[in-house]
């Protein structure tokens, strides 16, 4: 039972339960879940914006939202029967725009989505939410205080656990004059009101490109600021270069994109912008100053770019400011450090899950800590062993499956040849060329991709892949697959892909791997 609060006078009411979770995002919703899941522990979630967080409204869904027609869009425009029908038009913008307000929980004409279908998914599965930024007090004990009123803090203390699951927040970059500019962050590109004639784009990464993707395929001209020489810098070279062609390229109802590789934009001008909700144009032109990054041997842009609208797409960092972490001996200035149970060393009761911890900041990675979280708080709870190996979370992040949704895809897990010979492994890779293959000439005419498989010498198995092409997301799972139960390729070799499909390129990879000498010989 939740109790009733107790204490209610001078300052601050004080009520109990079992499990108090800091952030009502995928990996706080999950802990919460896993923790009282079967049982009658009680779990409250503390949520000071909307229960379902990041992902739900501002990331993961609306984005994917607005990529899936650019793919469509592009597959369309090289299917002979198909590109006929469709011809040279652009995307219906505002139909695209109102399917994303329709996934987000968005109602016509207001800029905040509606979390009641969370909310009541929580307290149907036995966690109360109680709306307010929380910070740790002390042990299991936090404080909330209460998002919209002048209503008191209220204290809740822990019986069991405290969980952390407080995300992440865009980084903006110390450049004189972007602040001022209020520019877009992800959380108004996504949630984007109109599409922008122009924009700026600062940054390479996933964000970037995703964005860039969905933005040139709904009218806008795109310009991309990388201070780098490539997109995607931490995947294999070869997936960054596939997507920035594609996007260079554009293509029928999609303007092409301009990268300014090993550019830095170092001032920013912008008439005043008054503050404006989420994804709601600024309304008055952007000038950056834009010079060589110096970064390698990227070359370089000197001069400026203007455009309607810029988007700050350059790294996210854990929240944990406001966190109250010194209240328990931490640093407050730096993620959480979590063991193998997701709990904080040191601090009894405390566990941290999701962007929060700096590990992996991808949603099924911070679910996948929160289901181990969960089920270790609930067996600890119940007096149970916590030895058994679902109850550990790989702190090496031995797989962690990427996917990025542009067009081409780019998809991922594992070690990358260049890390895996960085951590001393006798690291191998074989490659096939996707249009080759039957199942992927057949999806589109031109069909262009590549797949990479990074072996382990010593041991025979897997340990990285990568994919990029058109819809190459659905071959991950079994190269995830591949590398967390480190099959060896002599029983991959047995794992026959069907014809005519695109995992067809396991066979080729496989023949790839026979012929380099990879397989067993004996
Ligand atoms: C544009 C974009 C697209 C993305 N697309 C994908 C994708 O396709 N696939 C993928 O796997 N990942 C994607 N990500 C990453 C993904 O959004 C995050 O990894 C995920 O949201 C992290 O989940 P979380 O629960 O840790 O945090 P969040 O989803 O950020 O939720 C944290 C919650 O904590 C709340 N909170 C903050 N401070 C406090 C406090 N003091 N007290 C209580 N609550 C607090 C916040 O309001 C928020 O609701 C994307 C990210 C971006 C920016
Ligand atoms: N499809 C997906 O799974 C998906 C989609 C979007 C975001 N995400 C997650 O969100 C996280 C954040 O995405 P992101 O694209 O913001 O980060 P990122 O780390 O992928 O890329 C950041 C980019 O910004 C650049 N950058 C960093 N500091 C800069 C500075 N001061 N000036 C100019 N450029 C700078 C970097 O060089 C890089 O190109 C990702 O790590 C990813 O895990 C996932």
């Amino acid at each position: 039972m939740v109790s009733e609060p107790r204490g209610v006078g001078r300052e601050r009411a004080v009520r109990e339960c079992d499990v108090v979770v800091l952030g009502g995002g995928p990996a706080g919703e999950n802990a919460a879940a896993y923790a009282v899941a079967g049982s009658d522990r009680t779990a409250t979630i503390v949520e000071p914006e909307l229960v379902g967080g990041e992902c739900s409204y501002w990331a993961c869904i609306p984005s994917k939202v607005l990529l899936h027609p650019a793919a469509v869009r592009g597959a369309a425009s090289a299917l002979p029967g198909v590109t006929g029908l469709v011809g040279d038009r652009p995307l219906d913008a505002a139909a695209v725009l109102a399917r994303r307000d329709s996934f987000i929980g968005r109602p016509d004409g207001s800029l905040m989505p509606d979390d009641s279908g969370q909310v009541r998914w929580a307290r149907g599965a036995g966690i109360d939410v109680v709306r307010g930024a929380g910070r740790l007090v002390g042990q299991r004990t936090v404080e909330v205080v209460p998002a919209v009123g002048d209503g008191g803090a209220t204290v809740i203390e822990a019986r069991h656990a405290v969980v952390l699951a407080t995300g992440s927040e865009a980084a903006l970059p110390p450049t004189p004059g972007l602040a001022e500019a209020r520019p877009w962050t992800s959380r108004d590109v996504t949630a984007m009101t109109e599409v922008p004639g122009s924009v700026a784009i600062i940054g390479g990464g996933v964000v970037a490109c995703e964005a860039a993707t969905w933005l040139s395929a709904l009218g806008s001209e795109v310009t991309m600021i990388v201070r780098g020489g490539a997109l995607l810098g931490g995947a294999e070279p070869f997936a960054g270069a596939l997507v920035a062609d594609a996007l260079r390229q554009g293509g029928p109802g999609r303007k092409p994109v301009r990268i300014l590789f090993g550019t830095q934009a170092y001032e920013a001008e912008r008439d005043a912008v008054p503050a404006h909700g989420p994804g709601v144009p600024g309304g008055a032109p952007v000038t950056l100053r834009v010079e060589p990054s110096g970064h390698g041997d990227a070359g370089g842009s000197a001069g400026t770019v203007s455009a309607d609208e810029v988007v700050v797409a350059a790294g996210r960092r854990p929240a944990v400011r406001g966190l109250g972490l010194e209240a328990v001996g931490l640093d407050p200035r730096h993620p959480p450090r979590t063991d193998a149970h997701m709990a904080v060393p040191g601090v009894a009761g405390l566990y941290a899950v999701g962007d929060v911890t700096g590990r992996a900041p991808l949603t099924h990675m911070g679910k996948y800590q929160a289901r181990v979280c969960g089920d270790v708080i609930a067996a600890r709870a119940e007096g149970r062993p916590v030895e058994a190996s679902r109850f550990h979370a790989d702190p090496g992040h031995t797989a962690v499956p990427q996917v990025v949704f542009t067009d081409p895809q780019a998809a991922w897990t594992g070690l990358t040849e260049a890390r895996a010979r960085a951590a001393g492994i006798d690291a191998h890779s074989v490659s096939v060329d996707l249009g080759a293959i039957a199942g992927a000439a057949l999806q589109r005419e031109g069909y262009t991709g590549r797949a990479q498989l990074v072996v382990d010498r010593a041991r025979g198995v897997l340990v990285g892949a990568t994919f990029a092409g058109p819809e190459v997301a659905e071959l991950l799972h079994a190269a995830t697959i591949a590398v967390v139960g480190e099959v060896p390729l002599d029983r991959l070799w047995h794992a026959v892909p069907a014809f005519p499909t695109v995992s067809e390129a396991w066979l080729r990879l496989l023949e790839a791997a026979r012929e380099a000498g990879l397989l067993a010989a004996g």
